[in-house]
């Protein structure tokens, strides 16, 4: 897993490099303008061969200092550079007014600003070197023009333009994947999109990845993303292993890759347990999943389903006596056990119950929030990790929309909440909607975790998960694992039920873990299906996905 660091972390990391000795800012400047030239020629090998032309604009801060690197190192194999600068040289910081006196020596600086930028003959590359993780509050709408990608339109074949981003598209806030605007850089009608908008092909990055980079707007802006080492060392606590619970205050990315290596089948089985282990079924967790009433049960069937496949040893749905014949109908590895309103839940759930899902197809309800604080309530004794996982999901949380505190007075460490932004505002929603423009995914989900007591996972193709302490991972479907056709009618249903049979067996991983492997896992089966995919293909496409990741 990759660490995403924030501004702040990053600057730190830079501090530390420059303290002991292994760098000078100056150095650090080089070997980032060298890398985002070998990643530009690495990405097109036909701008080897020199003679191209590039436009290279450059910020007040050190971003615009790598661009005057860049604008050197592609003169010198060869290329006509015309370099734009916002700013006045004298008050560039020093390594930045270093690289401009280099640049000088044999080139001359524009203004940046439309009429001179679109005066020229079309170039072949743009590199955007203005604002990178310095950005502090709306670009100024001369320059979010000048960076707009339809202002490329002004030179024929338009498409031609290779466009590199130096950390980031300039105007991208890297620690929350938002676009801060003003209102007079306004937005188009109705849209939370800016009226201008500036992306790249490609976007070159130093050392570790940005949270900006995988949040919100990031992605669809960033084109593709490279990351390149400038010797920072330390290497960004890639030690959080895979498996392990994350690092308070520390922000981690879930995906299969530890030190430049691909471990999805380790990954899988540290969190699973199952395979390789002797055992009888239930040793492998039984899960419980509540169902609702006549003609409702379709969501909690999908639950249940996603956590037999996952590997959970017994799957019971529970579901009032009416539903009986209809789950019946349709379930059958899938155990079923009617509740009626007055019975205790014991004699259905026996203490082997180790991992409970409540909400898919309950109902908003008096009764649903009954269930939901019974279920809290059952603790194994002594040891929290001896408590059954509860997984809330759909009605479950919009239950307790008029009074979330009630319901995070008896969530424990056991407890995640999977809410889509909608449920999510139920419950948090001053952690929602305008505050959002000023509170990354990250920090909202985190704020969310702290208040409730428990995990919280927030859905999205950034999907954020944070605990009470602060740990936060986020699981991106993006940079080639896009997959829309997941926003699908029950998909959430399938995430909720795989967290709850991952969960179940008590295996090595933690639920924290347990609930980055299913969002893993969810998006795999996705991308494994492809488009067309109805939320019961999910499940169905576990067995062949396990045997491709190596379990
Ligand atoms: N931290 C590191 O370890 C390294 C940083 N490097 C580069 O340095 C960059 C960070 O440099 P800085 O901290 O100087 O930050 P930036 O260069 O991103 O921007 C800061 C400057 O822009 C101004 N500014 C911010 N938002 C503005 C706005 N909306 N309108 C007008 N002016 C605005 C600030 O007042 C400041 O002058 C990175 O993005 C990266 O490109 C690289 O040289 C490699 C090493
Ligand atoms: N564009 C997308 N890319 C990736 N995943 C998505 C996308 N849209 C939705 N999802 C995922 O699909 C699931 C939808 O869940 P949810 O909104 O609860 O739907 P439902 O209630 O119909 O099951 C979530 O896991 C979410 O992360
Ligand atoms: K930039």
């Amino acid at each position: 897993m990759t660490e995403l660091l924030t501004a702040d972390q990053m600057r730190g990391f830079e501090k530390a490099a420059i303290a002991r000795g292994d760098a000078s800012g100056l150095d650090l400047m080089e070997r980032a303008g060298q890398g985002v030239v070998e990643a530009i020629l690495a990405q097109w090998p036909e701008l080897t061969k020199g003679g191209h032309r590039a436009l290279v604009f450059c910020g007040p801060g050190n971003n615009g200092g790598d661009g005057f690197v860049i604008a050197r190192l592609l003169r010198d194999v060869g290329w006509t550079v015309q370099v734009h600068l916002h700013s006045d040289p004298a008050a560039l910081p020093a390594d930045a007014k270093e690289n401009y006196d280099r640049w000088m020596q044999a080139g001359e600086v524009l203004p940046l600003v439309a009429e001179t930028v679109f005066a020229g003959a079309r170039p072949d590359l743009i590199v955007d070197a203005v604002f990178g993780i310095g950005l502090s509050r709306p670009v100024p709408v001369e320059i979010a023009q000048v960076l707009d990608v339809a202002g490329m339109k002004q030179w024929k074949s338009p498409y031609k333009i290779k466009r590199v981003a130096v950390d980031c598209p300039s105007g991208l806030d890297l620690d929350t994947g938002i676009i801060p605007t003003d209102r007079a850089a306004g937005r188009k009608a109705g849209s939370a999109w800016p009226a201008t908008l500036n992306t790249a092909n490609l976007t070159v990055t130093f050392h570790a990845p940005k949270p900006g980079h995988y949040l919100a707007l990031g992605p669809t802006l960033c084109g593709s993303l490279k990351v390149v080492d400038i010797g920072l060392g330390g290497a960004a606590r890639e030690s959080q292993m895979i498996g392990q619970s994350p690092d308070p205050q520390r922000i981690r990315l879930a995906e299969p890759f530890f030190a430049g290596r691909n471990v999805t089948g380790s990954w899988l089985r540290s969190v699973m347990g199952k395979p390789n282990l002797p055992g009888h079924k239930f040793n492998f967790g039984h899960v419980a999943v509540f169902a609702g009433g006549v003609g409702r049960g379709g969501a909690a069937r999908l639950a249940a389903r996603a956590a037999l496949r996952s590997g959970a040893g017994l799957v019971t749905v529970i579901c009032p006596p009416s539903a009986l014949i209809e789950n019946a109908c349709q379930l059958n590895a899938i155990m079923l056990r009617a509740l009626k309103k007055d019975q205790p839940l014991a004699e259905v759930a026996d203490h082997r119950v180790t991992s409970f899902c409540l909400g898919p197809g309950m109902g908003v309800s008096q009764r649903t929030r009954d269930l939901v604080q019974e279920v809290l309530a059952r603790r194994a004794g002594e040891y929290d990790l001896e408590d059954p996982v509860v997984v809330l999901d759909a009605d479950a949380l919009s239950s307790f929309a008029q009074d979330p505190q009630s319901l995070f007075a008896q969530t424990h460490a056991r407890t995640i909440l999977t809410p889509h932004e909608g449920e999510f505002e139920r419950l948090f929603p001053d952690l929602s909607g305008p505050a959002r423009s000023r509170l990354s995914k990250v920090d909202a989900v985190r704020q969310a975790a702290k208040r409730a007591g428990c995990l919280v996972l927030l859905k999205g193709a950034d999907t954020v998960i944070a605990d009470p302490q602060g740990g936060a991972t986020v699981h991106a479907a993006s940079y080639g694992r896009e997959v829309p056709w997941l926003a699908t009618a029950g998909a959430g249903d399938v995430l909720a039920g795989l967290i709850a049979g991952l969960a179940a067996s008590f295996g090595s991983g933690t639920l924290f873990c347990a609930a980055e492997l299913a969002a893993y896992l969810h998006v795999e089966a996705a991308r494994s299906f492809g488009p067309g995919l109805i939320a019961e293909d999910l499940p169905e496409e576990l067995p062949k996905l396990f045997r491709e990741l190596g379990l």
